[in-house]
């Protein structure tokens, strides 16, 4: 861990109250040919939930879990915390590091996996932030995760969980963020979704059949991105005769919006309406074990560079 002085979280942001949500929602979207339709609609799933997004509080749990693992392993680095699209943002937290000193930083990020949305846009936040300060400190992203033990097997526990709470023969169903077919590493992106999707199958219910699809459609109708989407495929599911789904929110690491909305309420009552048993995954969280992958990526990169 020498070769570094700091952990950095860095994450997606989110509101904080019900005056956050429409700023946020255009730090989000700038320059992204979102249609204003979807905006309000997005506006609407925080509106409901008095607009606080429970991603921040969910780094804040995460923090607590690896500062607690760095103390239980004598690991002495400050864990500090940015994100793109709300307060702490990046850049103010990168100015912070500089002023406490700080020269070289790992960053965890709160994504799993390789792909634009998922890997290439945070290592450009991580660039715009730097250029920001004046000889700011180096900023290493840590390698993806998607397939390591710490990720995978919190879910594979609650996909067990899941499955335990409804009838035999239900179905495990992964989802995951869709995304443009036209984005840069999108085939990268599924091929690591199908990789994790299979090595939790394979532990919480070995030889049944699974299925990757995605959740949180946005841009316009004209834009084709990653199918199906889990409404459709749940109304494909009943045709084949399928009353009891499992749904593995596997593209993610915490139950922020996406989760909370887009599985829990829209897809829960598409189940609902076909008469299908339904039950959500917990994610990995705070889960001990996925805090300790920080620590874990830390000290690989650390060994690598002697
Ligand atoms: C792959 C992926 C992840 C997983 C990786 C990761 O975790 O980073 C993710 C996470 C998240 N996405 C989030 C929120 C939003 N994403 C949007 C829009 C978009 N997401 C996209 C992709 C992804 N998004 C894409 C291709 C767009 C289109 C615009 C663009 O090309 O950038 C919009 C605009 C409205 C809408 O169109 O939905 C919002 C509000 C939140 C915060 C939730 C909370 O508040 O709890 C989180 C964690
Ligand atoms: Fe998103």
């Amino acid at each position: 861990m020498t070769s570094f002085d700091a952990l950095l979280l860095l994450s997606f942001g989110g509101p904080e109250g019900p005056d956050d949500v429409v700023p946020f929602l255009e730090n989000v979207t700038r320059g992204r040919n979102i249609p204003r339709e979807r905006l309000e609609e997005v506006g609407e799933h925080y509106y409901l939930f008095g607009g606080v997004s429970p991603i921040n509080a969910l780094c804040r749990e995460l923090i607590s879990a690896i500062e607690a693992d760095f103390a239980a392993h004598g690991v002495g680095l400050p864990v500090y915390w940015g994100n793109r699209n709300w307060a702490p943002y990046l850049a103010d937290t990168v100015r912070q590091m500089k002023a406490d000193g700080i020269t070289r930083a790992a960053a965890f990020v709160t994504s799993a996996y390789s792909g634009y949305s998922t890997n290439d846009q945070y290592l450009e936040d991580i660039a715009r932030a730097r250029d920001e300060v004046p000889d700011a400190p180096e900023i290493v992203k840590l390698p993806v995760y998607s397939d390591r033990p710490g990720f995978l097997d919190p879910f594979a526990d609650a996909a067990r969980d899941a499955l335990g709470r409804l009838p035999e023969g239900a179905r495990l169903v992964f989802t995951a963020h869709s995304v443009p077919l036209s984005q840069p590493n999108r085939e990268l992106y599924v091929a690591e979704l199908e990789e994790a999707a299979r090595a939790v199958a394979h532990q919480a219910a070995p030889g049944k059949p699974w299925d990757l699809v995605y959740q949180s459609r946005s841009g316009p109708p004209s834009q084709p991105w990653l199918e199906p989407q889990i409404d459709d495929h749940l109304e494909k599911l009943h045709g084949e005769g399928v009353r009891a789904v499992a749904a593995v929110p596997i593209g993610f690491v915490s139950d922020h919006m996406e989760v909370k909305y887009d599985l829990d309420v829209e897809a829960a009552d598409r189940a609902a309406e076909l008469g299908i048993a339904f039950a959500r995954a917990a994610t990995p969280g705070a889960d001990p074990r996925f805090a300790a992958l920080p620590r874990e990526l830390l000290a690989e990169a650390a060994g690598e560079r002697g």
